[in-house]
């Protein structure tokens, strides 16, 4: 092991990184809310200043993918779409198998130029994480909960809102509804058989309503669905903590563009089309494996300077106070204060620990484990 990943290893360096996540990221979400009374003034300028603070929180998550742990993120695609792309409104369409992919996600979101204003249809518990959740209401993300009766009406107000976004976005949809596990395959394949429909291998059954929603609130709005298959070379099973260790990964992206006109607008019409949609990603998915390559050229995205840039500085903004709070602390002798913070520092690292847990697949909700919409 070098020097280099001995001290990515190091439990003070994963303190002190999670210590710059939690306390820039709840000081910008303190600026978010600053931006409050300018919604009302000019909702566009707002919505520009909120993508630019999102951006700070979420291309620290990139930094330390493309730069702390030197992760691979490689872009296979048609060369002619490549300049469309970050230039349009596009609906991402994505499997959801890897603790890491909405990672990944973000780290191709920021090649292209689209990062602060990346939105995604996500699970209304979400919405109580601190940092990512808290800046998400200011992003106007679209927050479901997995119940079609309340979700019809929500989800479509929150997508109309969309219509005049000022920037170009990517709207993430993972339409399987929930992470793969071997169980809620099993059961998903059980629906799969009941509606006829043929078996997938490596997705669960996707669901079509959101899908539906979204391409109908949308249409004349996104120019493109970008049907994206993720996987990762040599069986990895990257996690968060991982990344937080320095462990490099190597992700592989396929990435088809389909124009939003060759969409069937009628409900049956386009969960149809979904479905077919979702056996042509497993075919992909069973080619990787088999040839660990995806169809079609790979396309160059180098990792960019601005989601390193931007940790930096926030570290050097957070960690000189509290450079200057130890000091004092251990100069002052008091042995109250030195519990207390100390106490303080364990409720955070706790705080840490537990949205560390919210991406790892082994929490996955029960969503999808029976034959129904719980
Ligand atoms: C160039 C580079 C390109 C790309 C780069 C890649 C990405 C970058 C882009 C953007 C990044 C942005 C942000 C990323 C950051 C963070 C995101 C992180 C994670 C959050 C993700 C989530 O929270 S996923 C969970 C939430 N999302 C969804 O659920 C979406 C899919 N779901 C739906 O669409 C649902 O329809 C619904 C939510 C709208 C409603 O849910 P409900 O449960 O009520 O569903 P349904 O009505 O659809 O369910 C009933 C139907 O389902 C059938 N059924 C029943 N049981 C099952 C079963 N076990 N499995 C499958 N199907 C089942 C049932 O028969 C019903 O069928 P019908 O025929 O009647 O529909
Ligand atoms: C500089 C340091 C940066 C550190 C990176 C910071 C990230 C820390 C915490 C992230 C908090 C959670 C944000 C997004 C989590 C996405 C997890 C996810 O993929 O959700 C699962 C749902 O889709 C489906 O849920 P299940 O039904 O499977 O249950």
């Amino acid at each position: 092991m070098g020097l280099g990943e001995c001290l990515k290893s190091q439990v003070l360096c994963q303190v002190l990184i999670s210590y710059v996540f939690l306390a820039s990221g709840l000081l910008i979400n303190l600026l978010q809310l600053c931006t409050l009374p300018v919604w009302w003034l000019n909702k566009s300028l707002a919505r520009r200043i909120n993508c630019r603070l999102g951006y700070c929180i979420s291309s620290q998550s990139v930094a330390i993918l493309d730069w702390w742990s030197g992760t691979e993120c490689t872009l296979y695609t048609d060369p002619k779409m490549y300049p469309l792309y970050g230039n349009e409104n596009g609906i991402v369409v994505l499997n959801h198998q890897f603790e890491i992919d909405f990672m990944c996600g973000w780290s191709f979101c920021d090649r292209f130029g689209v990062l602060g204003s990346a939105k995604v249809l996500v699970k209304k518990e979400l919405a109580y994480v601190p940092v990512i959740g808290w800046m998400w209401y200011f992003l106007e993300i679209v927050f479901c909960k997995r119940k079609w009766e309340e979700d019809r009406i929500t989800v479509s107000q929150s997508l109309q809102k969309l219509r005049d976004y000022p920037e170009n976005f990517w709207f993430l949809l993972f339409c399987e509804g929930t992470r793969f596990t071997a169980k809620k395959h099993q059961i998903s394949m059980e629906v799969a058989e009941k509606k006829g429909l043929p078996k997938l291998k490596h997705h669960l059954l996707p669901r079509t309503k959101g899908f539906w929603v979204t391409i109908q609130n949308l249409r004349g709005t996104v120019a493109a669905v970008y049907d994206s298959t993720l996987n990762f070379r040599n069986n990895e099973s990257p996690s968060l903590s991982g990344i937080l260790s320095g462990k490099k990964y190597h992700a592989d992206l396929y990435v088809r563009r389909i124009p939003l006109e060759s969409i069937p607008e009628g409900e049956a019409e386009c969960a149809a089309w979904l479905h077919k949609l979702y056996q042509e990603k497993d075919g992909f998915q069973e080619q990787y494996i088999q040839t660990g390559r995806y169809p079609g050229p790979i396309v160059s995205t180098p990792r960019r300077l601005g989601p390193l840039i931007n940790w930096l500085c926030w570290s050097a903004l957070v960690l000189f106070p509290l450079g200057a709070f130890l000091v004092s602390l251990l100069s002052s002798g008091s042995t109250l204060t030195i519990l207390a913070s100390l106490a303080f520092c364990y409720g955070a690292s706790l705080l840490f620990r537990w949205m560390i847990g919210q991406t790892e697949i082994s929490t996955s909700s029960g969503y999808g484990n029976k034959v129904n919409n719980s």
